[in-house]
């Protein structure tokens, strides 16, 4: 299968997705133009062993001489230690400004290597090499990068764009099931967005998909990316339009972090979440129950939960105030106008929320 090149036109910086069927053919190609004569491979403990050793040798094949940083696994990590982990690694490499981060892993190691890149030495390069799912169709692209606080999801951060995007499908072939279903759950968020027709789709390709058809994954890693890069584009900051990409989110984040981050993996909470938008949305007279059923079908069908835990209505108010779509102390959801199409609301109460969220 050919290659396939996207390009994200944000106004701060613009730069480009590189999707192959194979990782190292798309580093083999690309990475030399990319990243400057140093470069900090930033990784995991589970990801290390799978494809270090590949992205230390695309590094020495284009003569940029590298380092590692080797992190500790998992969301429950995404915080302030791990981050002076990176921190430590490139003081005592002696990483200059110009030293690229390449934050080889899933959402946890991109959000945490672009904030890491977004803060050294006021602003480092980087490049993502996404090995989920969840980040080769979603938290590569765009440039926001975080870490978690106990009280709140992504609560510290920055929008800070990468150099380069390097999609490898192979890299899919390791991903545990339980992760691959988790991505789903992004993509499923794009369709219930912004495009009825993908949700034909998916609907129609759930079993190719599922077991990793090479053309099937190249057309939603794709597609999702090119819908992402559009909008983007558009609203880098999140001002309007993308926020329409936090679909499910204002109840996914409350389900991370009231049940303690990695509990609910985030693709299992936005899937639960979408179902509570669904319903919200029904509420408003915007959408049928069958439309509503067709969302949950879907996402039942991907292997991800529908059903959200239940929390007090106190616990899930205070989760929800914490979002960042809160303005002046009003929340905002995002709903659907119909499939395929989201808006923001305003004006939600907490009465309307009691007939959406399961609670005590
Ligand atoms: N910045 C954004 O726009 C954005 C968008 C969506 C999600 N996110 C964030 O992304 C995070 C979730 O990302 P995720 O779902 O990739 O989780 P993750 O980064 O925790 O990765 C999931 C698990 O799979 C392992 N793994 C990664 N690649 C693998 C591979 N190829 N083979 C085997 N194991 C592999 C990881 O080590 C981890 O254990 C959350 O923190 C979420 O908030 C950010
Ligand atoms: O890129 C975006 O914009 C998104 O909202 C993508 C989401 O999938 C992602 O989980 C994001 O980190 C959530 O944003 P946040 O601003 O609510 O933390
Ligand atoms: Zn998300």
């Amino acid at each position: 299968m050919s290659p396939l090149t996207l390009t994200v036109d944000a106004p701060s910086h613009s730069y480009p997705i590189f999707i192959d069927t194979h990782l190292q053919a798309a580093l083999a190609r690309e990475l030399a133009q990319y990243c400057s004569r140093k470069a900090a491979i930033v990784t995991n403990t589970t990801i290390a062993p799978l494809y270090l050793e590949q992205v230390q040798a695309a590094c020495k094949t284009a003569g940029i001489d590298s380092f590692t940083i080797i992190l500790p696994d998992g969301e429950a990590h995404k915080n302030w230690e791990t981050l002076n982990l990176i921190f430590d690694g490139l003081l005592q490499n002696h990483a200059e400004r110009s030293t690229t981060l390449i934050a080889l892993g899933g959402g946890v190691i991109g959000d945490m290597v672009g904030f890491a890149a977004a803060t050294y030495q006021r602003g480092a390069p980087f490049i993502q090499i996404p090995t989920t799912l969840l980040s080769q169709v979603d938290s590569s692209v765009g440039g926001k990068t975080a870490i978690n606080h106990p009280l709140g999801k992504n609560m510290i951060g920055a929008f800070y764009q990468p150099q380069a995007v390097f999609i490898g499908l192979d890299s899919l072939k390791t991903l545990p099931e339980r992760e691959f279903a988790a991505g789903m759950a992004e993509v499923i968020k794009y369709a219930l967005l912004g495009d009825v027709e993908f949700l034909s789709y998916l609907e129609n390709h759930m079993d190719a998909i599922q077991a990793q058809d090479a053309q099937a994954l190249r057309h939603i890693i794709g597609h999702c990316c090119q819908m992402k890069a559009d909008i983007v584009a558009e609203d880098e900051k999140e001002h309007g339009r993308r926020a329409l990409l936090n679909l499910g989110h204002t109840f996914g984040h409350a389900i991370e972090t009231e049940m303690g981050y990695g509990v609910w993996l985030h693709g299992e909470a936005v899937a639960a979440g979408m179902v509570l938008a669904c319903r919200l949305s029904e509420q408003l007279g915007n959408i049928s129950t069958a439309d509503s059923q067709r969302a949950i079908d879907l996402i039942a069908r991907a292997q991800l939960p529908v059903d959200a835990p239940t929390f007090a209505f106190a616990t899930w108010l205070e989760h929800m105030q914490h979002d960042k779509k809160v303005v002046n102390g009003e929340m905002r959801f995002v709903a659907l106008q119909q499939l395929g199409a989201a808006y923001m609301v305003k004006g939600i109460t907490a009465a309307d929320l009691r007939t959406v969220v399961p609670h005590a």
